[in-house]
């Protein structure tokens, strides 16, 4: 819907109204034309202003109308008609200004925004283009170069910013309505040639090919396969080159293929799954909406590793004050240096500064006496930590909440170890742990509704997506990767080479395959677990060799570590690199007679192994273990295995996630696949569909937002 009134005398004042964030619904559009017609129909009306309600102006085109039967006036020539009115119409944005929303701020004949407000064209993270005339007005008004970067990175811009660049006409502190009202007033009978950015030519540029022969390079070395930034760049190739009119069919044309595309799809799925997992459950009916987080001001870290430097910073980027407790004098030591050289890079990047006496060091435990919450990330392993756990349940205020950053060790084990296991939940960061966006909130089974509520809470101020899980082996993430590097290692065994397995896994879109991920973060921690867990045995000779505990195993990563081939750290791993901590993977001629001495000892005839299995034998394993999680209730929904391989894992965002990929493929397909695999290699049971997942085939395989319905019915049977 749009109100229309008409105030000091001689203003339209139209607002848009359609919470929480006025988006451009069928109602809101037609709200707009009936009301801009009003206003140019009324004698005592001489200019406009369009503004939205509750402090926002408009967050773009209604997304959860896409896909479906569109209905009401289409955007552009509503915005067409506002910008060929003969009466000034103003812009007055307040909140957001985005997509759609920017849009029809472009066709008005001004512009005037709240300094807090944030504008821009992020489409393209939608797996669309501005395709209400954003490709062509944006860089008409504001030159291609900034309107090619605003348009292929879909980045919000501030006000400051947006004033900088000629988008806005002029920035308020003050209330931002009646500032554009007076405004209107002044500009009253005023021509407005000049002012309809579509009769401008984009600014000249002395070399036009160039430009965007590198800005074609550019988006498509970071968008991974993504189609959208390609297109975004066609399309504002078309402002630069072609009459408006043109440049619009062109707009169009662009849209057109984006607009139904699978990318399009997972982006948008994507989207609202993100938002989804704040609205966390778990099986205990403990729930976002009605579970109350404490407050927390002061923090503790135990360890000053990789890990507890990253989480310091994170906290104090968050504003709270930090104690920082490291056992060993020269972590400390080192600590204290590393962890003010990130807060300052952070800063640069940020833009914020945070005062380092936020944060206090100590060598004892016993100076998190007064803190409201501890994170312990002391060395992965349980008599360790169980002992720290002791310590903190005993120094802490009663009402400390207790977490844990362990990778894989059984929550509810620690929480035994102390005096308020209510208080106990995994707060699972990933590495390094102030710029990964993740955190997995480990709930056990008597962890309290207000200890999740607020660790939930806690990761968001620190600008972290943060997903509930129940407690198992490795929770969510790594227990799905286990599978995933498992297939990998067996399809080395199989006749593939990292190079192979790593290629398929890059064109899918992942950043980096599975073989150079294992190098950047070391062999040998998945070696020290294996080693802890009794596999890591690579005495054993014949068959045995590659059965552990009735399964099909690969000593391949043990045998590495043995040669002393942790990866990236030692300048050897799957591939070679120039140095120890060299970065550029090259391919190994030693590693290739390896494998070829391996197979053979082994009697493993290498044969061909094409992509299509790779992605197959290693996503759709991945996949399965997925669907087992969400039927033991470790994750709620898709939506939350999603968001943890997109923000944790590197899965490509355009294809929204393993969860929402598997719908994609179809359910039939995965299982079909998962079935012929297990056939060709029945010591792997993983191989076989979960139970979960053949369920939803015979129910005819619903659409992924109708699983928790399938989920809900089977756990409500037991
Ligand atoms: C051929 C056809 C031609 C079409 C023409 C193309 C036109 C145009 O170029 C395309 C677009 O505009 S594409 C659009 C381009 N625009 C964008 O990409 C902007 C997308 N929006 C945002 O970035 C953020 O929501 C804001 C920064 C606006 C507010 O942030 P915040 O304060 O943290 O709030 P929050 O938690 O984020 O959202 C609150 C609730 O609102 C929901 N919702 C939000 N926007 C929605 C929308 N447009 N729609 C629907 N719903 C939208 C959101 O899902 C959530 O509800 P949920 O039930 O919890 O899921
Ligand atoms: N490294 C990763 O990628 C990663 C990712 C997620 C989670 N984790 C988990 O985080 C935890 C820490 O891992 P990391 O990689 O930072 O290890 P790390 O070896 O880099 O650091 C551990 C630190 O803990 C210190 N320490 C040991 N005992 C202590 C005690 N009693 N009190 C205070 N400090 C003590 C050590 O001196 C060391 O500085 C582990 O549980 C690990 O599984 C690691």
């Amino acid at each position: 819907m749009a109100q229309y009134r008409r105030v000091s005398g001689s203003v339209g004042l139209i607002t848009l109204q359609n919470p929480p964030v006025n988006a451009l619904s069928a109602s809101v559009r037609q709200g707009i034309v009936d009301s801009v017609k009003r206003a140019l129909g009324d004698q005592k009306v001489k200019s406009v202003v369009i503004c939205g309600q509750n402090g926002v102006f408009c967050g773009g085109a209604d997304i959860r109308e896409f896909g479906r039967q569109m209905s009401g006036p289409p955007l552009v020539p509503m915005i067409h008609d506002i910008e060929a009115a003969n009466k000034p119409v103003v812009a007055a944005i307040e909140g957001s200004a985005l997509g759609g929303g920017l849009e029809l701020a472009l066709g008005c004949h001004y512009r005037i925004s709240h300094s807090k407000a944030k504008l821009g064209l992020p489409e393209v993270t939608l797996g669309l283009l501005p395709a209400a005339g954003g490709t062509q007005r944006l860089p008409r008004l504001i030159g291609v170069p900034a309107a090619l970067n605003l348009i292929t990175t879909g980045r919000h811009v501030t006000a400051a910013e947006a004033l900088q660049l000629g988008i806005l006409d002029h920035v308020t502190e003050h209330n931002t309505v009646d500032v554009a009202v007076k405004f209107a007033l002044s500009v009253t009978g005023e021509s407005l040639d000049g002012r309809r950015i579509s009769s401008f030519s984009c600014a000249p540029l002395s070399d036009l090919d160039s430009l965007f022969e590198e800005a074609m390079l550019k988006v498509r070395g970071a968008a991974r396969g993504a189609i959208a930034p390609v297109a975004c760049v066609q399309a504002v190739r078309a402002a630069a080159t072609l009459p408006y009119a043109q440049g619009m069919e062109r707009e169009k044309e662009l849209m057109a293929t984006l607009f139904h595309s699978g990318q399009a799809r997972a982006l948008q799925y994507f989207f609202f799954a993100q938002r989804a997992v704040g609205r966390w459950s778990t099986p205990s009916g403990a729930r976002w909406d009605t579970s109350q987080p404490r407050p927390v001001r002061k923090a503790a870290v135990i360890g000053l590793g990789t890990m507890g430097r990253g989480i310091t910073v994170a906290l104090a980027q968050a504003g709270l004050s930090v104690v920082a407790v490291e056992t060993h004098a020269k972590q400390l030591m080192e600590a204290k240096k590393a962890v003010p050289s990130m807060l300052k890079r952070g800063a640069v990047r940020g833009g914020t500064t945070i005062e380092p006496d936020s944060i206090t060091y100590s060598e004892t435990v016993q100076a998190v006496a007064d803190v409201d919450l501890v994170i312990e990330a002391v060395f992965e392993d349980m008599a360790l930590k169980e002992k720290v756990f002791q310590q903190l349940s005993i120094v802490c205020k009663p009402d400390t909440l207790l977490c844990t950053n362990t990778s894989s060790l059984d929550v509810d084990h620690l929480a035994s170890q102390t005096r308020h296991p209510e208080l106990v939940v995994g707060m699972h960061f990933f590495a390094p742990a102030h710029v990964m966006k993740l955190l997995e909130v480990v709930y056990g089974r008597r962890s309290s509704p207000a200890a999740v509520a607020t660790a939930m809470q806690l990761g968001k101020k620190m600008g972290k997506v943060s997903v509930a899980v129940g407690n198992c082996r490795g929770f969510a993430g790594n227990r799905m990767l286990k599978r995933y590097l498992e297939q990998a290692f067996f399809l080395l065994e199989e006749g593939a080479t990292p190079e192979l397995v790593d290629r398929a896994l890059e064109e899918f879109g992942f950043p980096m395959g599975v073989f150079r991920m294992s190098d950047l973060s070391g062999l040998d921690v998945g070696w020290r677990v294996r080693k802890a867990d009794g596999l890591a045995d690579t005495s054993l000779t014949g068959t045995s060799a590659r059965v552990r505990q009735g399964c099909r195993y690969s000593p391949l990563g043990d045998l590495l570590c043995e040669h002393g081939r942790f990866g990236q750290k030692t300048g050897r791993g799957w591939y070679q690199y120039d140095k120890p901590g060299g970065r550029v993977a090259k391919s190994d001629p030693w590693l290739h007679n390896f494998l070829d001495e391996y197979r053979a000892r082994h009697g493993l005839v290498p044969r061909c192994i094409d992509q299509q299995e790779v992605l197959e034998r290693c996503l759709f394993v991945l996949i399965n273990e997925g669907f087992q999680i969400l039927e033991e209730g470790i994750a709620a929904g898709p939506e939350d295995i999603d968001a943890i391989y997109v923000f944790g894992y590197g899965w490509p965002r355009h294809r929204g996630g393993p969860m929402f990929y598997a719908d994609m493929v179809g359910l039939e397909r995965v299982v079909e696949r998962l079935e012929r695999y297990h056939q060709a290699h029945p010591n792997v049971p993983y191989l076989q569909p979960s139970g979960l997942l053949r369920r939803l085939v015979a129910n005819g395989s619903p659409p992924i937002h109708k699983w928790r319905n399938v989920i809900k019915n089977r756990n409500s049977q037991l």
